[in-house]
């Protein structure tokens, strides 16, 4: 079970941040119970898909291990995490792209695995995980075939990842507002935990 790949399914590891909140510290690359934040994301993935593909805009050595293809942002300047989705899901094979954060360690694979189950049964519209009224679009499910409705977003200047994926008919997972599973660690403080 817990090897099974996840069916038509690409995975999007974000890293591409500038990371102010870290002091401007790549996030994917800090060091988390003796380990990069990433490498804990990776080894919850890695077994889901055989087409993983991890967006960062540098220190691209270190990054290679983590993914099957690196991709990177088309503008400079950190255009923000839509910019990431807009290239995962240009470069996808499969016809789902299921979007993570490189910063939330505890994430798991059944939490990912029901994330799969519940968007697929609908191969029309993404799904957000939403805590209380909070939509999350950085673990998300996107079917491929929206491709080019988010790049006319895109060109029409749309940058924001929550309002691009309502826009597109996203439905909601509903978690717990604390679930432990989501937590970001954005900030040094959050590392301490
Ligand atoms: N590809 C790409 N990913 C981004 C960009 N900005 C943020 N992300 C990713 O989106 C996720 C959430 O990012 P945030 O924590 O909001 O932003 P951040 O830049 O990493 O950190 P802050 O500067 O402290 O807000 C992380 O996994 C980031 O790596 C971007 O410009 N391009």
């Amino acid at each position: 079970m817990s090897n099974r790949l996840l069916p038509a399914c690409s995975i999007l590891l974000l890293a591409g941040g500038r990371g102010r909140r870290m002091g401007g510290q790549d996030k994917g690359l800090i060091e988390w119970h003796g380990r990069p934040l990433i490498a804990w994301v990776h080894e919850t993935v890695r077994a889901l898909t055989d087409d993983l593909l991890l967006s960062c805009n540098r220190n691209q050595t270190a990054y290679a291990p983590y993914a099957d293809r690196l991709l990177s942002d088309e503008e400079p300047d950190y255009p923000g995490p839509l910019a990431g989705i807009r290239a995962g899901l240009a470069a996808a094979h499969h016809d789902w792209l299921m979007v993570l954060p490189c910063d939330a360690p505890m994430i798991d694979a059944l939490l990912l695995r029901s994330l799969h189950a519940i968007a697929t049964q609908d191969r029309l519209h993404p799904l957000m995980v939403r805590r209380s009224a909070q939509w999350e679009p950085l673990f998300s499910m996107i079917p491929t075939h929206l491709a080019a409705r988010l790049e006319a977003a895109w060109q029409a200047g749309a940058r924001s990842p929550r309002q691009v994926l309502l826009a597109l008919g996203s439905r909601a997972l509903d978690l717990a507002e604390d679930d432990p599973r989501l937590a970001n660690l954005n900030t040094p403080e959050l590392l301490e935990r």
